[in-house]
């Protein structure tokens, strides 16, 4: 059994807090499963290693707590790449707490806020690599991140003994093996660090790190993570935390969809729905997406915060995964095909609780 623990940062207050019996529950009923399996069969990418790489068991978490960078952590120069909804407000929150950032965006535009703040700029993620110590890349899928890490002129080319790269997008274990393996062969470190927590999350600095890979490079990374984040987990080997990252977004998924039946149905039978988002918040059921989503999603709109393409795109690598394992998933297979309807009446880019749209579309077809 692993002893396991985590970090609770509190705005600037970092407590360190033991969930033993938590994380004790899912080392016993979901490791074992991730570690008996044929995981890599859900990979798109044929070159992985077959052989089993996520053996290890959850490994402890760090109890490592840092209340803010050192001096020394300061001088590290990091990498920032892929500038969307979550990667603009992460790297923002590093150059404001005083990093030394270098920042790299497909669609270049998106780098002058950044670097307005005083971030430094290179035309190609190698050259991001290559100028920095540590390097992020928040991308959109598992095709991005490939692409940016091991394409041309690509992070792996710029990576070297001494450098670290940190995958924070989410993707399948597959892809981040992959990503894992090719940044290992320039001499460099990797580690995953998918996390939980959106928009308002990352603008805030309380997203959750669900990381795994190179220890020594989460110690290194834990300063820039608790910069942008509340709480880190360490997951052990490479694919745990992509793992655990689709697990809880094949969970969030479903619930979006049942709560947007449920709320379809309220209106039907003639109830207010906006009660019905009051009465679940004082339940046992309540959860802080009903109360933030339901109010806009009664009046269909949704601003975007997480992109339904981006969830549908979870869904389907939570599938794969469980598919991987033999484990039957018959409500996230469900909750995806509605993504995927809401997906085909454009709502791509709208927040993923537009995913609303498509069982009113259901309803009426
Ligand atoms: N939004 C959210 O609430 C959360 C998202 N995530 C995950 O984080 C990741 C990023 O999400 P988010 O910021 O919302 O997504 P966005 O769609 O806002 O940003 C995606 C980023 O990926 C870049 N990109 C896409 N395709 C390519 C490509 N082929 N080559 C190079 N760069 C590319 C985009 O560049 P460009 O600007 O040029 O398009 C952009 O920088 C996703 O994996 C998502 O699942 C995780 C937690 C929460
Ligand atoms: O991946 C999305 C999130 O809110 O977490």
């Amino acid at each position: 059994m692993s002893l396991c623990f985590f970090l609770v940062k509190n705005r600037n207050t970092h407590h360190l807090l033991s969930s033993t019996a938590a994380i004790m529950a899912l080392s016993s009923s979901f490791c074992p499963q991730l570690s008996n399996t044929n995981y890599f069969r859900a990979t798109p990418y044929s070159s992985f290693p077959t052989k089993q790489l996520l053996s290890g068991s959850y490994k402890p978490f760090s109890v490592r707590a840092t209340s803010s960078p050192s001096k020394d952590e300061l001088a590290t120069r990091v990498g920032f790449l892929g500038l969307g909804i979550m990667g603009s407000p992460m790297a923002i929150n590093l150059i404001n707490a005083g990093c030394d950032v270098t920042v790299w965006n497909r669609t270049k535009s998106k780098c002058d806020p950044l670097t307005s703040l005083g971030a430094k700029y290179k035309p190609s993620p190698e050259e991001v690599a290559a100028s920095c110590d540590v390097t992020f890349a928040m991308l959109a899928d598992p095709e991005s991140a490939v692409e940016v890490a091991c394409g041309k002129h690509g992070a792996a080319s710029g990576m070297g003994p001494g450098k670290g790269y940190v995958d924070v997008s989410t993707v399948d274990g597959g892809t981040s093996i992959l990503i894992s393996e090719r940044i290992k062969a320039s001499g460099g470190s990797f580690l995953e660090a998918p996390v939980s927590g959106s928009k308002k999350p990352a603008e805030d600095g309380q997203l959750i790190f669900l990381t795994a890979g190179d220890k020594s490079l989460y110690e290194t990374a834990a300063p820039f993570l608790d910069i942008m984040g509340k709480s880190r987990f360490y997951l052990g080997d490479v694919g745990n935390g992509a793992a655990m990252k689709l697990v809880v977004n094949m969970i969030m998924g479903s619930m979006m969809a049942t709560f947007a039946e449920g709320l379809l149905l309220s209106e039907k039978a003639g109830l207010d729905p906006n009660v019905l988002v009051e009465v679940v918040s004082q339940g046992a059921i309540s959860a802080p997406m009903f109360a933030l989503k339901g109010p806009s999603m009664i009046k269909s709109s949704y601003p975007t915060a997480f992109p339904l393409k981006h969830q549908q795109k979870d869904l389907r690598l939570a599938l794969g995964l469980a598919e991987s394992v033999s484990q039957p998933t018959p409500i996230a297979a469900a909750a995806n095909e509605l993504y995927k309807v809401a997906k085909g009446h454009g709502l791509s880019d709208d927040d993923f609780s537009a995913v609303i749209e498509a069982v009113k579309v259901k309803l009426q077809s």
